[in-house]
């Protein structure tokens, strides 16, 4: 493959197939960048932008991008914190940009125990074995702490490793806790927690490719945004204003509009950029407000 730097297109690394894969590729969409993906390809070509996408594992994404192969790449905070402490200590060049974290892949890097087990706090684990995909993540938290324990590193299946006699104790991803309490482990200390992010290779880009980063991240900071927000329509006592506007999270200016045959109510349009809550619409037509709509938006620019 041509390195990025000698490469005319943008590219851009995403998960091939796991919990980032869908999220990333809707996320260009949403930005206008069309692809047309065909499940066994690596390389995809945008339709309307000089854009390819690089369909990797998600440990590779991060070197891809500090090397410069590859100009851009989604990945979750955990596999980039991960490879640029492995990087470091291994004398390899760790420098990324980032550049957005993304409303996706949250979920916290624990430490987890078997249900049985004593255990009572951290200083337990001296002299324990620890099983983990994230090596130097768990050795930089337990070095932090004071604690010497050694790790069995496993790239997957990690929940199993007590069971199996590998470990006595995990330190893996757990978003729901599902996979913890399926495994009778229960979590015991957070060390990390995690969402994705948009990342950027260290060096400068061409002039062409910048303008299309630059073109790009303000229509990521406007889908961002309008998946929080909601259009809110209603229709509400003149007298109720003020307390109408005191009810509208992040509600900014609404358009107040006359009702025809109704001189006591005014129709009231508003761009909420928080969540609007049940709670909210009930206080709201407490207060003798009625015809509440709250629409989703597609998209946003200031
Ligand atoms: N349960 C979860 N909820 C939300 N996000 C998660 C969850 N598990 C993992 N993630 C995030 O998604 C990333 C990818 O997780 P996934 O389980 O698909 O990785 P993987 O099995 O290592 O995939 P690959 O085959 O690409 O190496 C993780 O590194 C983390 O950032
Ligand atoms: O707390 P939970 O909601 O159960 O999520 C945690 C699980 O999710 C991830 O695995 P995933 O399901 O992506 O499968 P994988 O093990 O094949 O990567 C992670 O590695 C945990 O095993
Ligand atoms: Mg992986």
């Amino acid at each position: 493959m041509v390195a990025a730097t000698q490469n005319q297109r943008l590219t851009i690394a995403v998960q091939k197939s796991g919990r980032l894969s869908e999220q990333s590729i809707k996320l260009l969409k949403a930005c206008g960048i069309k692809f047309n993906l065909h499940e066994a390809r690596l390389l995809a070509h945008s339709q309307n932008q000089p854009i390819d996408l690089l369909r990797v594992r998600d440990d590779d994404i991060p070197g891809l991008v500090m090397d410069g192969v590859v100009d851009l790449g989604f990945v979750g905070e955990n596999v980039l914190e991960e490879t640029r402490l492995e990087r470091v200590a291994t004398g390899i060049n760790a420098d990324y940009k980032a550049l957005r974290p993304l409303e996706f892949g949250q979920c916290r890097l624990s430490i987890a125990v078997p249900k049985e087990d004593s255990y009572q706090c951290l200083t337990d684990l001296n002299g324990k074995r620890i099983a983990t995909t994230y090596p130097y993540l768990l050795q930089n938290y337990l070095k932090q702490q004071g604690i010497q324990a050694s790790t069995a590193v496993l790239t997957g299946s990690v929940e199993v490793a007590p069971r199996a006699g590998l470990a006595d104790a995990i330190c893996d991803l757990v978003s729901t806790g599902a996979t913890l309490e399926a495994n009778g482990l229960q979590e015991k200390d957070v060390i990390f927690t995690s969402q994705a992010q948009l990342i950027q290779r260290p060096e400068a880009l061409s002039p062409a490719k910048q303008a299309l980063v630059d073109q790009l991240l303000p229509r990521l900071d406007g889908v961002q945004l309008a998946k929080e927000s909601k259009y809110i329509m209603l229709h509400a006592p003149k007298a109720a204003l003020q307390q109408v506007a005191t009810l509208l999270p992040g509600a900014e200016d609404p358009t107040i509009l006359p009702l025809s045959h109704n001189e006591q109510m005014v129709a009231v349009h508003a761009v909420s950029t928080e969540t609007l809550f049940w709670e909210t619409m009930e206080e709201l037509k407490a207060i003798g407000c009625s015809s509440i709509l709250v629409l989703p938006i597609e998209k946003m620019m200031g």
